[in-house]
This record gives structure tokens, C-alpha cells and sequence, in this order.
């Protein structure tokens, strides 16, 4: 089996594989699995061999999601891997932009002379800034990030705010009973000092840090943004910077735009960038391949179900088809035909796809497989023998 490597994953991942059957490389053309992190890989031609791709982290915003749906290709990302990091940069972004620590760090750096220990007692007070204690915080996006943040800002003794539509039940679970519950997003613009946003980037959450919404922000609010740059309108900031209503914007997706203003602050997209969060994820991302390659089973996938079943016969078909009606008859009907007595079935849909996990004794061939995966409706059939 070939994974192909998009960007430098971390070792720990890498030493999950058996080397006797797998290999890995920058360059293959033809490959069955693709590690990734952050690299595009919208404009890639995927090999007909690709069977599937993990994301070592959360977003997959770099992903063609639709395509890889089209194609077959199972897409996995590692929930929660790297949120820890993630939460920790946060803690620090919020301190960051009230306390001027990066201006004032900036500035010794740019002292001279024999004794700067004198310039430092005479400039400080160039550098004051508030603390977060007491101070209203609000988090848009309570998932893996923002319950952290949220739990971690309160233990501040910060007053937090969390929205989220669609929060899980795990993770309403997991927030602290204390944070108060935002039914809109008007609430967190009109009643924070702080915002900080973690929903994915996508359609419907692109500039979810709308114009419309920056100017109900109260003058010197601080927004975070360590999610995704679209998710906040880059233009409405800047009008907003240039207005001088916002008091800082911390940012771990910098543009030019922004970085001409001396209240922002631009981290190199460093929210996952710990050896523990590395690690993590690409041991994580690591599992879902090799339990997807050896024995079907999807876990933590963004496009299809999961589907998690111990292989009992020796021959397990997993097929990937369009969530329409007759797949599954037509599945079992062409087995049938061909004497194949289905010993265990499963089948899950997800949106417009739907997963087949089909299990016999009765001898299948790679040649049946394939003709199964010419039929309208499937878009992948795989034969695994054990
Ligand atoms: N800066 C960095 O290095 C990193 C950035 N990220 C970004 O953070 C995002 C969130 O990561 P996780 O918390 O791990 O993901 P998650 O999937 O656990 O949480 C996302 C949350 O956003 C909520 N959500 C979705 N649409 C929403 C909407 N319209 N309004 C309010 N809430 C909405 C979901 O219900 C979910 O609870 C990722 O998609 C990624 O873009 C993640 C990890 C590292
Ligand atoms: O997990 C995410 O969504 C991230 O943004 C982390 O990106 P990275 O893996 O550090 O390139």
C-alpha cells in the first residue's frame, strides 16, 4: 500500500504503519492513501487507485469534499487531536491582545545602550493594558476548540458567552454549567469584549464575522480568529481597524491587509503547531487509513457514515454508492445470481452516499467486484480477503 504524503507528518504517525506493507512518499502517481495537513488539495487529479485520504487535524476546508464523494474516496480528519494546542494559543491570543506583551516585546528587542534596564522602568507605561478577569468573552463554535476555550476563560474568571446551533451532546456535556448560552450571534457581537471564533470554514459560516456584525461589536472589542481567515470579512475588519473600533485582532491567518495595522497581531498559523498535537493527530489519522485499507471500517470520516464491524467471513465487499433507492437489492440480487449467500450486511447513508459493508463464505471474485462497481449507482466496490 502507498500513502502519498502532502505534508510532513509527524514520525509517531508514520511508525503506526507496518513497513512491511506499507510505503510512504512526497511523489508517488499512483497511491492508495493521502496524509495530509494543511496543503490544497483542491487542484490534484487523484488516481483511480486512491482509496482514501486523512486529514492530521480538524479543518478540511483544503479538502475537495464533493470530488472525493464522487471518486469513492473515504475523507477522514482526527476530532479533538489537536484541540488542546489550540486552546492554549487561545488562552494566550487573549491575553495577547489586551496586555501589549508582543509591542512591548518588540520594543525592548529595539532598545540600545549599556543599561536598557533604565529604558525599560522609563517606557512601560507605553504598554498598559487590561486584564481578562471579569471581562464578557464571547465563543462562536462549541465544539472540540470552543469548549475548551469556553472552560478554560471561565476558570479566568472570565464571563463567557457560547454559541452554537448544532452544539453535540458530548461536548454540552462537557461546558461548564456556568457559560451562558448565546441564542444568536447579535448577543456575542452586542455584549462581548472579547470574541473568538471556532466553527469550520465553510459556505455557510464563510464571514460569519460579518460587516453587519463587527459594527454592533462594542468600540474596542477584540476579536481572535484561529479558525479559518474567511470566517471573518477581511475588508469589513480592515474599514473597522481604519475606523478604529477595534481595540485588537489577533489573527493565526495573517494577510498583508491586516498586517499594516499596529493592533494586529499575526500568528503564522501555529493553533496545532505542538509535538504533542503533531503527534496526535498523525497517530490518529495513522489508525483510520490502516482500519479503512485492511478491513473497510470508517472512523472520524467528514463525507461517509462510520461504520465499525469485526470481519467474521472470509470475504468482506465494501461498496460506496449513491443514497437512492434499489443499491442494496441490486447489490444482493447480482451476489445472489451468482450463488453468494450474504452472511452479515450493514449499510449507513450520509447526505447523498451511503456505505455497504457485505459479508460471505461463499467465494467472491476480484472480477465480480469490479462488475459491481460498474454498476449505476456505485462509485466504489473493494474485495477484502482475510
Ligand atoms: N489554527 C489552527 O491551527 C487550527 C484551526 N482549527 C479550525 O478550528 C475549527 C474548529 O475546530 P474543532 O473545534 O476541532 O471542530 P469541531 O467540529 O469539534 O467544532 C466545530 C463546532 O462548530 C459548530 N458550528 C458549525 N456551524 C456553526 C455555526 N454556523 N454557528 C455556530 N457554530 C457552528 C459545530 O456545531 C461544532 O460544534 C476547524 O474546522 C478548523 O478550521 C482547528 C484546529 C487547529
Ligand atoms: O487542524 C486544523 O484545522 C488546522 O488548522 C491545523 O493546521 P496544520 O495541521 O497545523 O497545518
Amino acid at each position: 500500500m502507498k500513502v502519498k504524503l502532502f505534508n510532513k507528518i509527524a514520525e509517531a504517525g508514520i511508525q503506526q504503519f507496518d513497513e512491511t506493507k506499507y510505503s510512504f512518499s512526497e511523489d508517488f502517481d499512483d497511491y492508495d492513501a493521502i496524509m495530509v495537513r494543511s496543503a490544497k488539495l483542491h487542484d490534484v487529479a487523484f488516481p483511480a487507485s486512491l482509496k482514501c485520504i486523512a486529514r492530521a487535524g480538524a479543518g478540511v476546508n483544503n479538502i475537495p469534499l464533493d470530488k472525493c464523494s464522487e471518486q469513492g474516496i473515504v475523507v477522514f480528519n482526527t476530532p479533538g487531536a489537536n484541540a488542546n494546542a489550540v486552546k492554549e494559543l487561545v488562552i494566550a491570543a487573549l491575553i495577547l491582545s489586551g496586555r501589549k506583551i508582543a509591542q512591548g516585546v518588540n520594543w525592548v528587542k529595539s532598545l540600545e545602550g549599556e543599561d536598557i534596564s533604565k529604558a525599560v522602568e522609563k517606557g512601560k507605561s507605553q504598554f498598559v493594558g487590561p486584564e481578562i478577569a471579569g471581562k464578557k468573552l464571547g465563543v462562536i463554535g462549541l465544539g472540540a476548540i470552543g469548549v475548551q476555550v469556553a472552560n478554560a476563560a471561565a476558570a479566568m474568571d472570565m464571563e463567557v458567552y457560547g454559541y452554537d446551533p448544532y452544539i453535540s451532546v458530548q461536548a454540552a456535556w462537557t461546558l461548564k454549567s456556568r457559560i451562558h448560552h448565546a441564542k444568536d450571534l447579535k448577543t456575542i457581537f452586542e455584549e462581548c469584549d472579547y470574541i473568538t471564533v471556532h466553527v469550520p470554514y465553510m459556505e455557510a459560516t464563510k464571514n460569519i464575522v460579518s460587516a453587519e456584525g463587527i459594527a454592533m461589536m462594542k468600540d474596542g472589542v477584540r476579536v481572535l480568529n484561529f479558525a479559518r481567515g474567511g470566517l471573518v470579512d477581511d475588508e469589513a475588519m480592515v474599514k473597522a481597524l481604519q475606523a478604529g473600533k477595534i481595540g485588537s485582532y489577533v489573527t493565526d491567518f495573517p494577510t498583508n491587509a491586516l498586517m499594516q495595522f499596529d493592533n494586529v497581531i499575526g500568528v503564522p498559523h501555529l493553533g496545532a503547531s505542538t509535538p504533542e498535537s503533531e503527534e496526535n493527530c498523525a497517530v490518529m489519522a495513522a489508525k483510520e487509513i490502516m482500519d479503512y485499507l485492511e478491513n473497510g471500517n470508517i472512523t472520524h470520516s467528514v463525507n461517509l457514515p462510520d461504520m465499525q464491524i469485526t470481519q467474521e467471513t472470509k470475504y468482506r465487499i465494501c461498496i460506496i454508492n449513491k443514497n437512492i433507492p434499489d443499491m442494496i437489492s441490486s447489490v444482493s440480487t447480482a451476489l445472489g445470481n451468482h450463488g453468494i449467500n450474504i452472511e452479515n450486511m450493514a449499510s449507513k447513508g450520509k447526505k447523498d452516499y451511503a456505505y455497504t459493508i457485505l459479508e460471505t463464505n461463499d467465494e467472491v471474485s476480484e472480477e465480480l467486484v469490479q462488475r459491481l462497481q460498474e454498476r449505476e449507482g456505485i462509485v466504489m466496490a473493494r474485495l477484502i480477503v482475510k
